[in-house]
């Protein structure tokens, strides 16, 4: 997808979502073609590091960060999603009081260097019968961007489970799970760690956190978008 086809979703229907129930589908981000040529890259030398999540006790299922530079369609999706994502984010920093974040990836990318955070965070995840990634929060250090991306690349017709769950920590009350489907090419952007939600006596801070559910069948493969790099 170009640029011009990310300006063109229906962010104003995204940030909506996003704001009262911490996750907004995208709509699709990736052609049929493009979702093919990502997953292929895990194949490939194109990787900084490769995680095997039931070493870490983060689930089952592995995953690769890429190395930069990142493949075409990962750093168009990065830049051309980053300035949409960050007016929801810089709303909501207004709203917690927090400091806001640049317009630009590439100012978001400046901070996070500055920091001594600059190793990129674009990442494939596969998982397989029985896999399942454990509710975490992607934060690699000081400098963190409050929301990120993933993509799905798998028709959701070749597995079984492997749901997108998130979950909503609220104070002083019982947690809430949200589960998304996504369709093949289509992407979720989701809160990476602490939004504003509004109640009846205002705004209050919610935690979120995010994981896949067991995969029953098949494989399932995910671009993960993260907007902030790592230490
Ligand atoms: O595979 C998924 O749907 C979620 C992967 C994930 O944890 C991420 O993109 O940060
Ligand atoms: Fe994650």
């Amino acid at each position: 997808m170009r640029s011009a086809d990310i300006d063109a979703l229906d962010w104003e229907r995204i940030a909506a979502e996003l704001d009262t129930y911490g996750v907004g589908r995208t709509g699709r981000l990736l052609s049929d073609e493009d979702c093919d040529e990502v997953a292929a890259f895990y194949e490939k030398d194109r990787f900084r590091s490769r995680v095997v999540m039931a070493r870490h006790g983060f689930g089952s299922g592995e995953y690769k960060y890429f190395a930069a530079p990142l493949p075409r369609q990962v750093a168009t999706l990065r830049e051309a999603v980053y300035p949409h994502a960050a007016a929801i984010a810089n709303r909501w920093a207004a709203r917690l009081g927090t400091p806001t974040f640049p317009e630009t990836l590439h100012g978001m990318l400046e901070r996070c260097h500055a920091a001594g955070q600059e190793k990129p965070t674009p990442l494939l995840l596969k998982y397989g019968e029985g896999d399942y990634n454990c509710l975490h929060q992607d934060l690699y250090g000081e400098v963190a961007f409050p929301l990120q991306l993933v993509v799905l690349l798998t028709d959701p017709a070749e597995f079984e489970g492997g749901e997108l769950v998130l979950t909503e920590q609220r104070p002083r009350m019982q947690s809430r799970a949200e589960v998304v489907p996504l369709k093949r090419g289509e992407g979720a952007l989701f809160t990476t760690s602490i939004r504003p939600k509004a109640g009846s006596k205002g705004d209050y801070r919610v935690n979120m956190r995010h994981g896949v559910s067991r995969l029953r069948s098949g494989e399932r493969m995910t671009l993960g978008v993260i907007f902030h790099d790592a230490a």
